[in-house]
């Protein structure tokens, strides 16, 4: 694999004795759209900082685009690009202004061709000589996008990109993600939406109490766990599971007249159309017969939420 950003064996204890980040071995793809998925405080935020040197790590290595993060943090911040959660910019400057001399700060020379071209890239080109506190909410998020490709990193990391902001400006962010994506930026984005995850991700990584839970391409990680269930009803209760059915992953409700069996979606043969037979066979009438997908949401909750089976496991 091409890792753009390799972390063995990160851990990140706080001045208070917390242990955000436990023994975190990570390698994100050259190019890839990466999303890190978790719940509140789960420590996605302190593992992006720590890739991107804001955060000192308290063990192990990280290196962006094989510049040690620590010992070669100059050349390796250069590669990265962040765009914080919070609104944290000033009120005075202008949009231009404020994108420029965020440039500056890399060591790099003025290149107002190039501000240009991010701030028509990010819709900003007939606001760049406005204040930035004129600015609506969406719109000073995108002037943290600009920001932070002020100095064309190859890495780009969105802390919550869509947090608080409507349709139409999420619609947007992901079309300029998926056009940074094309010209070669890697992106990290952490999220608590699923939905994100799934629109927008390569791969999707779990991360839970400061440990990845799970790393897997998105399309794979669905089809693994994406199970689909099968529920039929019956005009009347069904006395016995008939044994024609052992082997099946079924359950039966409380007033034994829905029956729910779990299956592959993915798979060659579902088994479907043999358990309607049998249950022809075994005479029972059918009322209602309907498919659910579980999709990465369901998955997701039931990573974070459920202790048993360990992760490892289902993964
Ligand atoms: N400077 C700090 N000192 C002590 N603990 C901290 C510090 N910063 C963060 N934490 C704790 O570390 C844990 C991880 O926080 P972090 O912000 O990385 O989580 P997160 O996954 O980004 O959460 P959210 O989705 O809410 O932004 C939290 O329990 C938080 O309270």
């Amino acid at each position: 694999m091409d890792s753009i950003i390799s972390i063995q064996a990160l851990s990140k204890v706080y001045d208070n004795g917390f242990a955000a980040l436990n023994h975190i071995d990570l390698d994100i793809k050259r190019g890839e759209i990466l999303a890190l998925l978790g719940p509140n405080g789960a420590g996605k935020t302190t593992l992006i900082s720590t890739i991107a040197g804001i955060v000192s790590p308290s063990n192990g290595r990280i290196l962006v685009d094989g510049h040690d993060n620590v010992r070669s943090y100059r050349a390796a911040r250069q590669q990265i690009g962040l765009v914080p959660q919070e609104l944290t910019l000033g009120a005075f400057e202008t949009v231009f202004n404020t994108v420029s001399f965020t440039r500056g700060l890399f060591g790099l020379k003025p290149d107002p061709a190039h501000i240009d071209q991010i701030l028509k890239d990010l819709s900003l080109y007939d606001k760049r000589h406005n204040q930035l506190r004129m600015l609506s909410g969406g719109m000073k998020r995108r002037v943290l996008i600009a920001k932070a490709l002020s100095h064309a990193p190859k890495i780009l990391f969105l802390d919550e990109p869509t947090a608080g902001v409507d349709v139409e400006l999420r619609k947007d962010m992901w079309r300029i993600v998926n056009r940074l994506r094309e010209s070669g930026v890697t992106i990290i984005l952490t999220t608590h939406y699923i939905e994100e995850a799934e629109e927008i991700a390569d791969r999707v990584a779990v991360i839970r109490r400061g440990e990845i839970l799970l790393i897997e391409e998105k399309d794979q990680l669905m089809q693994k766990l994406g199970k689909k269930q099968l529920i039929v009803e019956f005009k009347q209760p069904l006395a016995e599971i008939p044994n024609t059915l052992d082997g099946y992953d079924i359950s039966l409700s409380e007033n034994r007249e829905v029956l729910t069996y779990t299956f592959d979606a993915t798979a060659d043969a579902t088994g479907i159309t043999k358990l309607l037979l049998r249950l022809n066979e075994a005479g029972m009438s059918l009322k209602d017969v309907r498919t659910t997908q579980s999709s990465l949401e369901d998955i997701f909750v039931d990573l974070v939420h459920n202790e048993s089976p360990p992760p490892e496991e289902v993964a």
